[in-house]
């Protein structure tokens, strides 16, 4: 699994008037660590994680995955985003292999791992299915298998259940516990959700307002397996109450830069 570094990483876009997006970013991510990252909107999250995954460059520090400078996206990253992008015209079966064929890889190399992936988001029944005649968490559920069964070292993904209702976000995070469980794949996860974070991830980071740093990590050491059951116990609530006064300052240096 991916081991990943940014070192004093920062971004510039240069649009009509000068954004600078991030400032200094500095991270190290251990193979197989589960990594969220929290921040005032606009901060520069998704920067961050587009850096990652190859779709833009850094304009100062480097980013690298495993040792190497992270040039273009690559088959090692799997990147989600908030929408599932599955091809309409394709069923579920046919959306989850797309990658692996275009590949030109040999059915016997992928097609037992896309039926058991099918099977861990829970669409066995579904593999003939189209994408219009799921609902949103099942899509979602598509995209993560479609991402899946290209085995990348590192799972990037932004705000992945941002746009579903709050039940089916829960049944989500569940899920992708039990998947990471099973996989172990280096994660780093975007999300403006606190009680997501601290439920999935080894570390959260807060970002600070715009130009992004990273402003505090945390360490959660809730035992694992983790359920949503934890979103109660008291030293989730402790973490939360630590978090949410990050934030506020977070968001107070934004209101007032
Ligand atoms: N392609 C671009 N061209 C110019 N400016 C951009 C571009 N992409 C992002 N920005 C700017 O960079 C800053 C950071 O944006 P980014 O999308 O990374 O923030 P974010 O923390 O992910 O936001 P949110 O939490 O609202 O999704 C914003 O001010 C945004 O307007």
């Amino acid at each position: 699994m991916a081991e990943i570094a940014l070192r004093k990483v920062a971004k510039t876009y240069f649009s009509a008037t000068p954004v600078r997006a991030l400032e200094s970013v500095d991270l190290d991510i251990a193979e197989g660590e589960f990594v969220a990252l929290l921040g005032p909107s606009g901060c520069g999250k998704s920067t961050l994680l587009n850096i990652l995954a190859g779709f833009e460059g850094s304009s100062e520090g480097s980013a690298l995955i495993d040792g190497g400078a992270i040039g273009r996206p690559g088959p090692d990253r799997g990147v989600v985003f908030q929408e599932a992008a599955l091809f309409p015209w394709l069923t579920v079966w046919e959306n989850v292999v797309f990658g692996p064929k275009m590949q030109g890889l040999p059915k016997s190399e992928y097609e037992g791992r896309a039926r058991e992936l099918l099977a861990t988001v829970g669409l066995k029944d579904f593999a003939q299915s189209y994408p219009a005649q799921l609902s949103g968490g099942m899509r979602q559920r598509v995209g993560i298998a479609r991402v899946l069964v290209m085995q990348p070292r590192a799972l990037l993904m932004d705000e992945p259940f941002g746009a579903l209702d709050a039940q089916t976000r829960m049944a989500m995070q569940e899920l992708l516990l039990t998947v990471w469980e099973k996989l172990n794949t280096t994660v780093v996860f975007v999300t403006h959700d606190i009680d997501e974070a601290i439920l999935l991830a080894d570390r959260v980071f807060v970002m600070t307002a715009r130009p992004a740093r990273i402003g505090r990590e945390i360490a959660i050491t809730l035992p694992r397996p983790r359920s949503i059951d934890d979103l109660t116990s008291p030293e989730f609530t402790r973490y939360k109450a630590e978090i949410m006064a990050e934030m506020r300052s977070a968001h107070h240096q934004a209101e007032t830069a």
